[in-house]
């Protein structure tokens, strides 16, 4: 069924409150008056007239599919994301209905009454970034059967954006272009996008040289831009905030925790809550805060001055790669999300995260770095009574740390810079014979 049976419709608006409207057809990005981003406004009566309990019972009901998209994460709530979308246009690999994985240990020591990890990188190409890139995705292959003339689509990308970019684009059979800061991603990531197809690009620079290159080139409107600033990635990512409320029953958290880099995945997360209260799915918001490693921490600068304008900054190099970014594209909108979630910005050095990594791993997880710097600002936040003892908290992990095995293999080497690994357990070497290994494992009893 095409949502646009069903009624529903969105469309683009500019997000700083002008009266520029525009179809999701449109190769558009920014304002054209005020140069703001853009969002995807739907309309919101229309899906009023669905009452909450009928919008859980539709969720839970495809929820149970195992079949594409019905019982992708984001699909499943197709009439939220990109109503008007023709089924036959979805490009979907299974993203979204990750697990919420409780560590029980880590919340009783914090003393909060729960500690659940939203755990998006249990995901076809290890990210969250594919709760975004479905919607894009398949609005291009939508765009290019109505067509709108897309020769390829483009982005810049700490690794894990250019991973999800590929392979929906190699799933749709439609041309990738990424740009990678050289020698500023992990392998696992730079060979992502390397055997599904796309064309890599290895820049001699950082990722913010990298999303200015990418904007330029895609003001040829032929080459589409898949970045985060491009509003149809939200609507996709805001799905995190509505799996996550229904995990809990539809009852949200009282905080969530989210690592900051581009800073759209915490606009996203704003969107998605304000949705489900708008439309009455939820009656209360959470509390939102937003973790940036020390070494890129622009909106952690600018929350200490009480939300001044942006002050671009040069990111240094840090273990959180994928979110060292020092001119965030989402910083207004990520503001605005923060305001109204009365929310709050904390920061980890390069010891914090990957400690707080390794902590969370002796709970069964297998954690980023960036999850890491979420983790470790949660503690702070925790030690310095932000968030009280006794709080429901979610923090969202944003990638698998398989794609940062060399961060796992260097914290447990103890060879780290700036770290000093407090949960090392690096292997036992051992000659091959029964009394050695008894001796090694006498303490077991
Ligand atoms: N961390 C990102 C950086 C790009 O951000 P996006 O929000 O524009 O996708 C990545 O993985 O590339």
């Amino acid at each position: 069924m095409s949502a646009s049976e069903s009624g529903f419709k969105a469309e683009y608006a500019c997000s700083e409150g002008c009266d520029f409207r525009a179809s999701l057809l449109d190769v558009v990005y920014r304002c054209p008056r005020c140069e703001g981003l853009l969002e995807v406004r739907h309309d919101v009566d229309a899906l009023r007239a669905v009452p909450a309990a009928e919008w859980k019972r539709r969720f839970e009901s495809r929820f149970g599919s195992s079949r594409l998209p019905e019982g992708s994460g984001v699909w499943g709530k197709r009439e939220w994301a990109y109503p008007q979308l023709p089924v036959e246009d979805i490009v979907s690999l299974g993203e979204g209905r990750v697990p919420l994985k409780p560590l029980p240990r880590m919340a009783s020591e914090l003393g909060l009454s729960a500690l659940d990890l939203k755990e998006c990188g249990v995901s076809p190409t290890g990210s969250f970034k594919d709760w975004g890139m479905t919607v894009l995705v398949s609005a291009v292959k939508h765009m290019r059967a109505r067509g709108v003339p897309l020769r390829a689509v483009a982005c810049a990308s700490t690794g894990d954006t250019s991973a999800a970019l590929s392979a929906y684009c190699a799933a749709a059979g439609i041309p990738a272009v990424v740009f990678l800061p050289r020698d500023k991603v992990s392998l696992a990531q730079l060979v992502q996008p390397i055997a599904n197809g796309a064309r890599v690009l290895s820049l001699d620079t950082d990722f913010d040289g990298c999303m200015r290159l990418v904007q330029a080139v895609t003001a040829d409107t032929g080459l589409y831009l898949a970045n985060s600033m491009n509003s149809l990635r939200i609507e996709g990512q805001k799905m995190v905030a509505v799996e996550l409320c229904q995990d809990l029953g539809w009852e949200p958290p009282d905080w969530v925790v989210i690592p900051g880099g581009n800073l759209g995945n915490a606009s996203a997360l704003g969107k998605g809550f304000e949705l489900m209260l708008e439309l009455g799915l939820i009656t209360r918001r959470p509390r939102i805060a937003v973790a940036q490693a020390q070494r890129a921490n622009p909106l952690a600068r600018a929350f200490r001055g009480g939300f001044q304008e942006l002050r671009p900054m040069q990111a240094e190099s840090t273990l959180a790669s994928a979110i060292q970014i020092g001119n965030p594209v989402s910083f207004r909108r990520a503001v605005r999300i923060l305001k109204a979630f009365d929310g709050v910005v904390e920061e980890a050095t390069e010891s914090e995260l990957a400690n707080a990594a390794a902590r969370a791993d002796r709970e069964g997880t297998f954690t980023c770095p960036q999850t890491g710097v979420a983790l470790a600002a949660l503690e702070k936040l925790v030690a310095q009574g932000v968030i009280e003892k006794g709080s429901r908290v979610a923090v969202v992990s944003t990638a698998h740390g398989l794609k940062f095995a060399d961060f796992k293999v260097g914290y447990h080497r103890g060879t780290l810079a700036d770290v000093t690994s407090r949960y090392a357990n690096p292997p036992v070497q051992l000659p091959a014979n029964l009394d050695a290994v008894r001796s090694a494992l006498s303490d077991l009893g």
